[in-house]
């Protein structure tokens, strides 16, 4: 398979206007949408071919609710470690859509999956969460491809999730992922746009 321009700027475009979307509408995506994502997470790469990710469908308003309470519970106590404007600025920022997204991911790492064999990540045991942020990666373009848009929240006690979700021990709480039709579209980051932090490019230097 060979790719021409306009495969790459498709990928450009995807690529720039993919967003950590917080602002959802409450419209539900169709179980085949929903599937065709579920089957992007199979093109992933990972260590060892090991495919360590686990995923969680949550659609029970009562769990949605108890890891939002997580969510403030670990936005107030981060909170902490702001002073002045900073603090301010912290407490306008929105850093979620657990309230609104209509499809939500709850995606764990297995500690040490039969799967691969241990190839690869006997020296940087890392590389398993590394494999599924790839996979969250991959996800998060192909819902973009398909007009939604990904947020993606770590302010939770992974701990807390777990217990709640009672899943087994060997699972290791990576991200809940907020899934739906974006209230707004943008090509920049909201922490760009609300001056927390600006994008800054990617250097390579040469040695
Ligand atoms: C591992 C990890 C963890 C988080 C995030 C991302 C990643 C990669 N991001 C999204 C993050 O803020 C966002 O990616 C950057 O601000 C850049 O913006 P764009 O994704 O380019 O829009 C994120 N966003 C948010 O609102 N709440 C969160 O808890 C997190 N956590």
């Amino acid at each position: 398979m060979d790719f021409d321009q306009p495969h790459r700027d498709a990928l450009q475009e995807v690529l720039r206007w993919r967003r950590d979307v917080r602002h959802f509408r409450p419209d539900p995506i169709s179980e085949e949408v929903i599937d065709r994502l579920r089957a992007t997470m199979d093109m992933a790469p990972s260590v060892g071919n090991a495919r360590p990710w686990r995923v969680l469908r949550i659609d029970s308003p009562e769990i949605r609710a108890k890891v939002l309470a997580n969510f403030n519970a670990a936005r107030d106590a981060a909170g902490g470690a702001y002073e002045g404007d900073q603090a301010e600025a912290y407490a306008k920022l929105k850093l979620q859509g657990i309230d609104q997204a209509p499809l939500q991911l709850a995606v764990f790492t297995h500690r040490d999956p039969q799967a691969g064999h241990g190839l690869g990540r006997a020296s940087m045991p890392v590389t398993l969460q590394q494999s599924t942020a790839m996979a969250i990666h991959t996800l998060w373009l192909a819902a973009r491809a398909e007009n939604l848009g990904l947020g993606m929240v770590s302010v939770l006690d992974p701990k807390a999730v777990e217990e709640l979700l009672e899943t087994p021990p060997e699972w290791e709480f990576t991200a809940w992922l907020c899934i739906g039709t974006p209230e707004f579209t943008d090509d920049t980051p909201l922490l760009h746009r609300a001056g927390w932090q600006e994008n800054l490019p990617t250097d390579w230097e040469v040695r």
